[in-house]
Parts: structure tokens; sequence; C-alpha cells
């Protein structure tokens, strides 16, 4: 992480998102007091000061943690980004800001921060906390190749790095990881159920779910077979496998995935255009 040697990183909002991915920046080595994170929450203030970090109530103090920043990362919730960037936007001064709010896209954060331009959008997702994360990426063309270089180290810290070349692919980066841990702990939510009601104590049941999802997604990632060849080996001819994957296909589990992505899909491009009113 030689390209974040030294860099000051300031977070504008230091909820979930921010926690996730400073956790991932410290596990890579970054110190700790290189990072300012401006949070109206004085509990979350305390959580991030107790870690190291240097923490500032914007509510007094909206700037400092702008001024001097050479990384600015803003992770509040879309609809107070305009708020929020409204207060500090007159001390930019060559920062690389990014932004990981779902939905608003670097035109509209460019106008909430006053014409800046030195902006790259972020859509990072929660596993970033131990750094597992996935994280798609995009920037304008006003974006040098230094400032890409710095937003991938950023991001790198907490995993995989997936650069976009069109804005309008954040919304399905949104849909297949942004938002998709959330769809995994579903699944297995609904699996540990569905072992307890077979019989299995909560923690057996857990335990055997969360190991096959980390185990299978793993397997997939190493091996050149693709995922519906790696199904097929798993699936003996009339044997246990076919039968529970004949339940999922008569259900339509795919088209249901399938749909549940789409809407957030589309929920991402109502936001922006929301946000743009
Ligand atoms: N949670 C997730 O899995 C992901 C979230 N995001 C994006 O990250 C952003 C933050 O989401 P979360 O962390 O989940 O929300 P959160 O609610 O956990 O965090 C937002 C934080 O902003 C703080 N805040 C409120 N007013 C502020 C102000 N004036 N200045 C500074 N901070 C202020 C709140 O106190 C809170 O700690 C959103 O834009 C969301 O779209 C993006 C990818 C994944
Ligand atoms: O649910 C949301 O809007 C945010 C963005 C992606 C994950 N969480």
């Amino acid at each position: 992480m030689a390209v974040l040697d030294n860099k000051k990183i300031s977070f504008i909002g230091g909820g979930n998102m921010a926690q996730a991915l400073i956790s991932g920046l410290v596990g890579c080595g970054i110190k700790p007091n290189l990072i300012t994170v401006a949070d109206p929450s004085s509990d979350a203030r305390e959580q991030l000061a107790a870690k190291g970090l240097s923490t500032v109530d914007p509510m007094a103090d909206p700037k400092s943690a702008v001024i001097g920043a050479d990384i600015v990362v803003l992770a509040v919730k879309p609809q107070m980004m305009k708020v929020v960037v409204g207060a500090f936007a007159d001390v930019l001064d060559n920062q690389l800001v990014i932004s990981v709010a779902a939905g608003l896209s670097t035109d509209l954060l460019s106008n909430m921060l006053g014409g800046y331009s030195n902006i790259v959008r972020a859509m990072p997702n929660t596993p970033s906390m131990i750094q597992m994360g996935a994280t798609g990426l995009y920037g304008t063309d006003n974006i040098s190749a230094e400032q890409k270089e710095l937003a991938t180290a950023v991001m790198e810290a907490s995993g995989l790095v997936m650069w976009v070349d069109d804005e309008e692919h954040m919304h399905a980066v949104t849909a297949v990881s942004g938002s998709a841990p959330a769809y995994m702990f579903y699944f297995i939510e609904s699996m540990v159920d569905g072992a307890v009601a077979l019989g299995l104590d909560k923690e057996q049941a857990s335990a055997l779910a969360m190991q096959t999802m980390l185990g299978a997604a793993k397997m997939a990632m190493n091996s050149d077979d693709a995922p519906a060849e790696l199904r097929r080996k798993v699936t003996s001819p009339n044997g246990t496998t076919q039968a529970a994957v004949e339940s999922m296909q008569a259900n339509e589990i795919g088209r249901q995935i399938s749909e549940a992505m789409q809407a957030c899909y589309d929920r991402s491009q109502a936001l922006s255009e929301e946000m743009s009113k």
C-alpha cells in the first residue's frame, strides 16, 4: 500500500460502510492516526476514537476533516449527501473525493460539490470489514491515472476492486455485490431455518450452512469449472441433490434471484432520479 503512505484519509460519515472500509485500511497497515472520521453521533465517535482514529463533530466543525486531507470518503446516506457536502464544498482543494453513496452519479455529486470534479464513485460492500469486500469503481475522464491508483488502493485494502467504464453499470454492481451480502445472509438464514426444521440445533445448522457457503464460493473461485459444472458434480443421478435442485427449479429460484437483482437495479436508478430533482 505504498501509494497510501502518509496519506491523510477523512471519512464523512462513520456508520456501517465507513467502519467496514476503515477496518480494511487499518488491517492493511494504514496508521489509524492518519484517518479522521466526521460523524455527529457521539457514540460512533467514541467507538472510532477508541480504535485510535481522529474524530470530528461535523455539526460543530464541518470543514476541519476536509482541510488538509488527501482523500475524502463520502459515506453518508444518499438523501443527506447534498446538505452534508454543502457544509464543506468550498474548502475542497485538490483532494480525491470518493463517494460510496448508492445511486448518486458523479455529475450529481459534482453539482452538490459546487462543480468540483476530482470524484470517484465507489460501490463497496460490508465484507470489506474482513478484507473480503468487492468494490466497483467509476471515475470520469477528469480523474488522473494517479488518482485512479489512489482510489484503487483505498478500496483494495478491503478486497477486490473492479473499475467499470460506463457509469450506468454501477447500478448493476450494486445489484451483484453492493447489496448482495444481504442476499447471501438471507440464504444462510433460510438454510439455518430449514435445517432446524429438519431437527438440527441452530448452532450446528449455522456452522454447517456458513462453512458450505464459504467452501462453495472458494471452490468456484479456484476452479476451472464453471459453477454449473461444479453443481453437476455434486448432483448424482436420481440422488439427494437432484431432488433439491429440481425443487428449486420448480420454484424458479433462479428467476426470482434475477428479479430481486432487477429490483435492486431499479431502486438504484430511481434513487438517482429522486436525488437529481
Ligand atoms: N451498508 C452497506 O452495505 C453499503 C452502504 N453503501 C452506502 O454507504 C453510505 C452509508 O451507508 P451506511 O454506512 O450503511 O449508513 P449508516 O447509517 O450506518 O452511516 C451513515 C453515518 O452518517 C452519519 N451522519 C449523519 N449526518 C452526518 C453529517 N452531517 N456528517 C457526517 N456524518 C453524518 C450518521 O451518524 C451515520 O453514522 C450510503 O450512502 C450507502 O448507500 C454503499 C455500499 C454498501
Ligand atoms: O441498501 C442500500 O441502499 C445500500 C447500498 C448498497 C448496500 N446498501
